[in-house]
């Protein structure tokens, strides 16, 4: 059974058909790559997907629920996070406190506790300091708990912004070009990370990038997009080799990834 199942999903912005008869479905465990040139409708994808925008056509069933016309928190608590392609932390926040905010869309005591300070809101206060301390270590960033996040190195702040998104504990996570901004090394331990994360947690990944080696590296199954359609998909190995797409955009880059 499906996690994501898309059906002809449609964007038109103005005049312009920013995403056109989209279709995609993700099983559980599943790790999969969106890539296409710039304009091609990536984001849109992932804006659709996550109640930033409403299409103008098409299905989107998320764990056998449809999700169209949610607003962006309800689809967050039903299980599905993201990242952005321009970091966005709670700049002026220190490090533990962007993944500390991040469980509050768990956290059991109500209003009362939490004004009155009872027993339980320390209690889970305590939790979520304990476990967001425990994802911070995962991404090795548990040293810098008391920084200020827009101090980071760039690298640090993307994983931050993942260490967030996984804190809200999704079912399906998107990311919107991890690498980017990364040297080669840092995005080999990127992809690394992206692969342990997803067994470790049992995550569901789309993720968008421009970084062949990456995609070509992590992804079992990709889709191409091109004006907004798919053009494309198949395994790293079929779109390596698809003429289609290296005529549109992969080019020699994907022939030596
Ligand atoms: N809010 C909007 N209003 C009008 N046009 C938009 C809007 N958002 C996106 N578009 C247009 O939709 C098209 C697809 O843009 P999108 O950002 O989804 O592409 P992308 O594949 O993510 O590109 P990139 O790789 O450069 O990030 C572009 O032509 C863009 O200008």
């Amino acid at each position: 059974m499906a996690l994501l199942a898309v059906n002809n999903l449609t964007k038109v912005f103005g005049g312009l058909s920013a995403v056109s008869n989209f279709n995609i479905e993700l099983h559980p465990g599943e790790l999969v790559g969106l890539i296409g040139p710039n304009g091609a409708g990536k984001t849109t994808v992932f804006n659709l997907l996550t109640g930033v925008y409403e299409p103008t056509e098409g299905t989107i069933q998320f764990n056998n629920e449809s999700i169209v016309g949610l607003k962006p928190y309800e689809i967050t608590q039903r299980g599905m996070a993201r990242t952005f392609q321009n970091i966005r932390l709670f700049s002026n926040l220190s490090v533990l406190d962007n993944v500390r905010i991040a469980y509050h869309t768990h956290v059991k005591y109500g209003l009362t506790s939490a004004v009155m300070r009872l027993g339980n809101y320390f209690k889970e206060e305590e939790e979520m300091t304990r476990k967001a301390i425990e994802f911070l270590h995962i991404f090795n960033l548990d040293r810098k708990k008391d920084e200020i996040a827009k101090n980071l190195p760039y690298g640090e702040q993307r994983r931050l912004e993942i260490a967030r998104a996984l804190a809200a504990k999704p079912k399906l996570l998107l990311l919107d070009e991890p690498a980017a901004g990364m040297n080669p090394q840092e995005t080999h331990e990127l992809m690394n990370l992206i692969k342990w994360i997803r067994d470790e947690f049992k995550l569901t990944i789309l993720l968008i990038e421009h970084d062949m080696s990456l995609v070509m590296g992590a992804c079992e199954r990709i889709y191409v997009l091109e004006y907004g359609m798919i053009i494309a998909h198949g395994t790293p190995e079929e779109i390596k080799s698809n003429p289609r797409v290296i005529e549109a955009y992969l080019g020699e880059e994907v022939a030596h990834a």
